[in-house]
This record gives structure tokens, C-alpha cells and sequence, in this order.
């Protein structure tokens, strides 16, 4: 049993709210074997032992979306019990980033609307996640669409 899920210990995540210019989302299909394998998720992946959230951050988009994140800032932290694993999402957003992002880990991506995303599976521990992006997109005249 690896560390992560020793019982008691709480995964660190960093997850990215990546946004465009029209206010869209961008999300990836997680792997069908990886935990919460099949659903949609906000790029991302754990934070190693000692590392910084926003190099964490900078450095699984770069690997997962060969893009370069040029401005984010920590949103809040959305902590999850799964039966298997306690998780804590440390949620950035993404304002600026250079380069197109791609799968490179051959996961499918798309941009979502926040409506879009109401319609679309996420792992619980994401739920929040949506809700709180509907909020800012209610209040911010140019956030998310
Ligand atoms: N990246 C990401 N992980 C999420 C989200 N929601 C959610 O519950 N998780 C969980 C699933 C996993 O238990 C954990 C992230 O681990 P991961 O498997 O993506 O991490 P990693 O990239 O380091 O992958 P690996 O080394 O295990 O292959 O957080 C989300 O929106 N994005």
C-alpha cells in the first residue's frame, strides 16, 4: 500500500480552473484504471513532497497540457473523503496561460461553459467546484461564461 493511502493521510492536489477568454473551462477525461477513473476533471495531479502548490500547479499542466501557466492564484481547498482516499483539491485559477493546450497523456479535453458543465460526470469531490464557479459567473460580469 503506498503512502497516499495509508489510512488517515489526506492527498494534497493541485487543480487547475483554466479559463479563456470567453469565460470557458477547460476539462480532461480521466483515464479509465486512475481513481475516479472515466469522469471529467480539472487538469491537475499531487502535489510532491516539499513542492510549492503553484510549481505543483505549473508543473502537471505543463506535463498533462504542454501549456505554460503566466498568471493563477489559490481559489480555495475542497477536501473530499472517498471511501479509498482522502483528498484535498487546492483550487487555482487560471487566468493566463501560453500555448494551446493539448492531451498529451492522450486524455480528451474540451472547453465547457459553467452551463455546460452542469451536464457533464465529475468525482464528487468536484461538485462544490461547479457550484462555486456558477457563483462567479453570476457575479462577474466578464468571469466564466
Ligand atoms: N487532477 C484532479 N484530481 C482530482 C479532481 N477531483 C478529484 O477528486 N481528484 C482526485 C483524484 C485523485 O485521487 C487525485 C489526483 O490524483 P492524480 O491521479 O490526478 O494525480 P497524478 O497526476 O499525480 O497521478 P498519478 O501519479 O497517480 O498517476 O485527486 C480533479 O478535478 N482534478
Amino acid at each position: 500500500m503506498s503512502g497516499e493511502q495509508s489510512h488517515g493521510s489526506v492527498v494534497q492536489v493541485a487543480v487547475g480552473v483554466v479559463l479563456d477568454a470567453a469565460g470557458r473551462v477547460l476539462v480532461a477525461r480521466r483515464r479509465p484504471e486512475a481513481h475516479q477513473g472515466g469522469l471529467w476533471e480539472f487538469p491537475g495531479g499531487k502535489i510532491e513532497a516539499g513542492e510549492d502548490l503553484l510549481a505543483a500547479l505549473r508543473r502537471e499542466l505543463h506535463e498533462e497540457l504542454g501549456i505554460r501557466v503566466e498568471e493563477a492564484r489559490h481559489w480555495f481547498t475542497q477536501e473530499h473523503r472517498y471511501p479509498d482516499k482522502s483528498v484535498a483539491l487546492q483550487i487555482c485559477l487560471v487566468r493566463r496561460f501560453s500555448g494551446e493546450p493539448r492531451g498529451l497523456e492522450g486524455q480528451p479535453l474540451r472547453w465547457a461553459s459553467v452551463a455546460e458543465l452542469m451536464a457533464l460526470s465529475f468525482p464528487a469531490a468536484n461538485l462544490p467546484i461547479v457550484a462555486a464557479l456558477q457563483t462567479l459567473s453570476a457575479e462577474l460580469p466578464h468571469g466564466p461564461a
